[in-house]
């Protein structure tokens, strides 16, 4: 509890202040046990209806200020709510006041059949379906009506499952010309709601990442209406950004933690009047890496300076979308903390965070202590159709037998995930000696590098893409039919990310680890903590052979 309030004090003091450096490390200790706390979580879980969402008719009790500061009576139909209760506020406006916990609905169901079920609009609906969406996944069916009731969120389901579109439907629901209304400074000549600044932040910890959200964003929006959305990524020139901001006046920015406080701190970009943060990954984004970049985000955007910062009403001025695979007890925590009674919600169930409390757990593989506990963290960030093997083989024989598995599965995209930078280099080189094109992807390489190297491997001219972490997260290669791991990941939340890129939305996958014989027990306590069965194999005459009865849990310990 002290270090909590020691890293909270931190996050309000400024650079020059001298207890900062003083607090650094204890705050360092914070960020790291914080994230390997685990929630356990109640099983006293809400239904849609009990919070309040209700596909059909959607009633809020609380009053709303209009733009004419009359105050207007509520109880509307689905689609006036989702369009009056989020016009944008600016000159001469007064901001709308977030209505929450007053929501009475029921009967919104947890697996809809269609879009039209979750309440969003008609312009909106009729995209999706010229993209192929037709039928929402479990998690946005569920997601896409809570963020419509304005509640501050944590989104989480296993990967591949479609947490993108599950916040970013809600958002186009209110903002952007999907709207299906036009708004009062749209007929105000455009003008006015063009001097606002920006009504949606996404941040997204890489910059791959951050450029597929945008591509999201655009293939909804249809091309006509691209510049609704502007990408605000690091690496990217800065300059050229700044310009497209002031010509373009985007409603939504996408980008990584850095370059969207920089710009905020210069003053080119806007977002104390938006409506929404997005934070996705949010578990990477809260990690020691972006702790600075994080804090000016989540004391700015959305948030008008003055007044008491932890107030509610000051909390409420921004809706609050955390989303991820993995959430350790630390997320719970900085949406507590940050957000205003915020739900966690998953794909079959939507859990009030009060109800959740931590669990030490040490999600690390490779530590000595004996938590290979089932974490909830972990357990239900994969998806269950993978199928997770490990082969044991001598340090020097390991690139052949990942080329000998990618012949034996006759895998078509391949992702290798390793830890070290400096060896990819090596594991490319000796994959083309043999045949198979590969590519290596990395932080070191450029940005132009970096999208080349991805665009040859999503149009099938790479094969095999050789990686490390900076891939593990969110992306997004539909057909990634194997990943394998070169090198252990550091712990389980990492191994689920990895694993997460093949597999996607019910597709079938193979992960494969290749380790040596003293890294077994590694492999074993990932499949305690992840609950997952992982079966030891070998490649014999070009076909997987399973070499042991496929490991049952409770001989795993
Ligand atoms: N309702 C849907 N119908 C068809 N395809 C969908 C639907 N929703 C999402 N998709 C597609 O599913 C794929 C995975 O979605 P997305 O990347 O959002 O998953 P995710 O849960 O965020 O994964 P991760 O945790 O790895 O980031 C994407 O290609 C996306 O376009």
């Amino acid at each position: 509890m002290q270090s909590l309030v020691s890293a909270k004090f931190l996050l309000l003091v400024g650079e020059s202040f001298p207890v900062r450096r003083a607090l650094l490390n204890s705050r360092f200790a914070w960020f790291h046990s914080s994230v390997q706390c685990m929630s356990q979580i109640n099983r006293e879980s809400l239904t849609l209806s009990s919070i309040g969402v209700k596909s059909e008719q959607i009633e809020i009790e609380p009053k709303i200020i209009s733009k004419s500061n009359k105050v207007k009576p509520l109880g509307l139909a689905s689609s006036e709510v989702l369009n009056s209760k989020r016009k944008p506020f600016g000159i001469g406006e007064k901001k709308i006041v977030r209505a929450k916990e007053k929501q009475k609905i029921d009967n919104a169901p947890f697996a809809a059949k269609s879009f039209s079920e979750l309440g969003i609009p008609e312009v909106l609906i009729e995209r999706l379906g010229k993209e192929g969406f037709n039928v929402p996944t479990d998690v946005q069916s569920a997601a896409v009506p809570t963020i419509l009731k304005n509640h501050d969120v944590i989104i989480q389901s296993y990967t591949g499952s479609g947490k993108t579109l599950a916040y970013l439907l809600p958002i186009l629901s209110v903002i952007g010309p999907l709207r299906g209304e036009i708004r009062e400074c749209d007929v105000d000549g455009g003008e006015a709601g063009k001097k606002l600044g920006v009504e949606a932040v996404i941040v997204a910890p890489s910059r791959e990442l951050g450029m597929q959200i945008v591509r999201e964003f655009e293939r909804i929006l249809g091309v006509d209406n691209k510049k609704v959305v502007q990408q605000l990524v690091g690496g990217a020139n800065r300059t050229r950004q700044e310009e497209a901001l002031k010509k373009n006046k985007p409603a939504i920015v996408v980008g990584t933690p850095g370059r969207i406080a920089e710009l905020s701190a210069s003053g080119k970009l806007r977002t104390h009047g938006c409506q929404y943060l997005v934070l996705d990954e949010v578990d990477e984004l809260l990690s020691f890496n972006f702790r600075e970049d994080m804090h000016r985000l989540l004391e700015h955007v959305g948030r008008r300076s003055g007044g008491d910062l932890k107030s509610n009403a000051k909390k409420a001025e921004r809706q609050l979308i955390m989303v991820s695979a993995t959430v350790p007890f630390s997320v719970v925590r900085a949406a507590k903390s940050w957000g205003s009674d915020p739900l966690l919600v998953q794909a079959k169930k939507i859990v009030p965070l009060e109800t959740l409390s931590p669990e030490p757990v040490n999600l690390s593989p490779n530590s000595s202590s004996n938590s290979t506990k089932p974490s909830k963290a972990v357990v239900e960030s994969l998806p269950p159709a993978l199928k997770h093997y490990y082969c044991v083989v001598r340090l020097q024989h390991k690139v052949d037998t990942l080329r000998r598995c990618i012949h034996a599965l006759d895998a078509k995209f391949v992702i290798v995930f390793m830890n070290h930078t400096k060896q990819l280099k090596d594991v490319v080189f000796k994959l083309e000696a043999r045949g198979v094109k590969a590519a290596e992807l990395h932080g070191d390489l450029g940005k132009l590098g970096r999208s080349t190297t991805l665009k040859k491997f999503k149009n099938g001219e790479v094969r095999v893409l050789v990686t490390n972490e900076l891939s593990a997260r969110g992306l997004d290669v539909a057909e990634c039919d194997l990943v394998v791991n070169l090198d252990l990941p550091t712990d389980s939340i990492h191994y689920a990310h990895r694993a997460g890129r093949t597999g996607r939305l019910g597709r079938k996958g193979t992960v494969l680890t290749i380790c040596e014989e003293s890294e077994v027990f590694v492999v074993r306590k990932l499949q305690k903590q992840l609950e997952i069965p992982i079966t030891c194999c070998d490649f014999v005459e070009g076909k997987l052979l399973v070499t042991e009865e496929e490991t049952t849990l409770s001989s795993a310990s």
